[in-house]
């Protein structure tokens, strides 16, 4: 069956059955691993695990959570091993997970969802605790990744928490307000070969002040990385008392990009209604319908600068960065967008993505719409007369034009468009090509929200190519070069997809990198709900 796997490029897939339901729902975890079934040849070379996050809790006290990012995080684990597979998934014990099963309600607000009252509380005592302010959630359901020696699952907030890779289990909840200046930061950081991490956060200082944080935190060698961590750059917020949600960010060889959209916090919002009974996180963002989206460039070096350029575009969400690069005198940007200020999260509530075809269909269509893009920033301004292109790259058709008002207003290349379909979660050959000019991204396949099929993207010739098998739901693909590889797509993808209704409703699925052909999957009696982001450990 898995020969039959088939290569596509853009087409309609439709999903009637609306299997998709099932990558939305309530699981149990394991008591230990449990073996996979493998068909086909997993490349001896390949060992070593894939750690993935997502909500594994759907519904608590017999109430559903209202959003995308509320159910509980569960971690999961494909462990590789001399041509066998084994599966692994627990519960992380963050204090959101615990109190909501302890006491059958949830406890600490979620991205969607309000806290439930205590109804053992009279309505006196709750009232206190309104006005006892915000209980932020740990709730580290997006991504898992290293830092030195120790591996963290972490949310957007100020907690991360420390995992046992090994054992799935949960060891630290870690406040990084005690050692950074931040209220929280992305669940994309980046890493230099030396093992540096940089992540950005927003800070709300000392006055209302308001900064976008970029924290550096050091590798192992120089002592335990997080009590050595600092800020680097403070980028300043367009908008007093409205920060712009930040998902992700870019950094080339020697500069971070930081693009502030127009889908902002609201603060006052945030401080005051969010406290009472009801509220959510999801009612603190807004849109900021005149502002487009703005691009900062600030200088890696430690004497750093901030460019003080005013790089302006027409308004977009963006959640994920693909790859930025500096070529000459410019910085290439490619990007996930999506189009106009309405915000996305306002489409992934769980009932929207629980419906039938016909009605996910009719949403998407709604919502703002996908596209790849690439944006390019000059370096070297000064000289230049208002109204030209300044943009001299020979393969691209981006533009940047500094206006007399001083700003520099860019226009996108599309690098890949579809109808409601979204090259999302992007992928790179990381470790080869993260900073540095590059040809191949690799993503999942959205079709109306829907996760339905794996694209390699090039970048160099905007051609693609897909993966998708009937019934199908895949899940980021996670990119392992192979060792010594020459060239830049010499390496596999990995991808737990679902297939429901299958025998073995789950599998993880290893593609070779170049053709988006099937090498192995390694099956598994279990349904795997959703999953957004994780990483790969090799083992030599
Ligand atoms: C994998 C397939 C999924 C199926 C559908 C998905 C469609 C998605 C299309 C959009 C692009 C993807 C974006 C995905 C982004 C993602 O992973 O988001 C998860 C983000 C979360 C859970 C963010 C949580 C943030 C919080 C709790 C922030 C809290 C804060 C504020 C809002 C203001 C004050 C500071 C503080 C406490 C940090
Ligand atoms: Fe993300």
């Amino acid at each position: 069956m898995y020969l039959c796997a088939s290569i596509v490029s853009i087409s309609s897939l439709q999903h009637p059955a609306a299997g998709y339901r099932k990558i939305f729902e309530t699981v149990e975890e394991l008591e230990e691993p449990i073996p996979a079934t493998v068909l086909g040849l997993i490349p001896s070379w390949l060992k070593g695990s894939v750690l993935r996050m997502g909500p594994g809790l759907f519904k608590v006290g017999g109430e559903p959570l209202n959003h995308l990012f509320d159910g509980q995080a569960m971690i999961h684990k494909f462990d590789l091993q001399n041509g066998g597979v084994t599966y692994h998934r627990r519960f992380i014990r963050t204090d959101a997970y615990v109190r909501a099963v302890t006491e059958n309600r949830v406890v600490i607000t979620e991205f969607g969802t309000a806290a439930y009252p205590d109804p053992c509380r009279n309505i006196f005592s709750r009232f206190f605790t309104y006005f006892r302010g915000i209980e932020v959630t740990d709730n580290c359901m997006v991504n898992i990744y290293p830092v030195g020696e120790d591996f963290y699952a972490v949310t957007e907030t100020n907690f991360i928490t420390k995992v046992d890779p090994d054992s799935l289990e949960t060891l630290e909840k870690v406040d990084l307000c005690k050692y950074l200046s931040v209220n929280g930061v992305t669940a994309h950081p980046h890493t230099d070969p030396d093992g540096t991490v940089y992540n950005i956060g927003n800070c709300f200082g000392k006055n209302m002040s308001l900064a976008y944080n970029i924290v550096k935190i050091p590798p192992a060698q120089e002592g335990e990385p997080l009590e050595k961590s600092q800020v680097v750059v403070q980028l300043p917020s367009s908008e007093r008392l409205k920060p712009s949600y930040v998902h992700s960010f870019g950094m080339t060889e020697n500069h971070f990009v930081f693009v502030e959209q127009p889908v902002k916090i609201n603060l006052l919002k945030f401080l005051s209604a969010w406290s009472f009974r009801g509220a959510t996180y999801m009612d603190c963002f807004e849109s900021n319908q005149s502002m487009g989206t703005w691009f900062h460039l600030a200088s890696k070096d430690p004497a750093g600068y901030m460019s003080s350029h005013k790089f302006r575009t027409s308004a977009f969400n963006i959640f994920h960065h693909i790859n930025a690069y500096e070529d000459d005198s410019f910085i290439v940007v490619d990007l996930c967008t999506w189009k106009g200020f309405d915000f996305v999260y306002n489409y992934l509530y769980l009932a929207n993505l629980k419906q039938e075809w016909e009605e996910v269909k009719k949403a998407a269509l709604r919502a703002p719409q996908p596209e790849v893009r690439r944006y390019v920033l000059p370096l070297d301004i000064h000289k230049e007369e208002p109204g030209k292109n300044l943009v001299s790259l020979s393969y691209t058709t981006a533009t940047a034009v500094l206006h007399t008002d001083g700003t520099v207003w860019l226009e996108p290349e599309v690098l890949f468009s579809g109808p409601r379909l979204a090259f999302e979660f992007p992928q790179i050959n990381y470790s080869r090509c993260s900073g540095k000019k590059y040809s191949f991204a690799y993503g999942l396949g959205l079709n109306h929200f829907i996760p339905d099929r794996i694209v390699k993207l090039d970048v160099q010739s905007r051609e693609s190519r897909a993966w998708r098998e009937d019934g199908c739901y895949p899940s980021e693909p996670l990119f392992v070069p192979t060792p010594g590889a020459r060239d830049e797509d010499d390496g596999v993808l990995l991808s737990i997809v679902v297939k429901p209704g299958a025998e073995r409703p789950a599998f993880l699925l290893l593609l070779d990198a170049v053709e988006l052909t099937e090498l192995a999957r390694a099956e598994v009696d279990a349904v795997i709900p959703v999953t957004l982001h994780g990483s790969t450990v090799t083992k030599p």
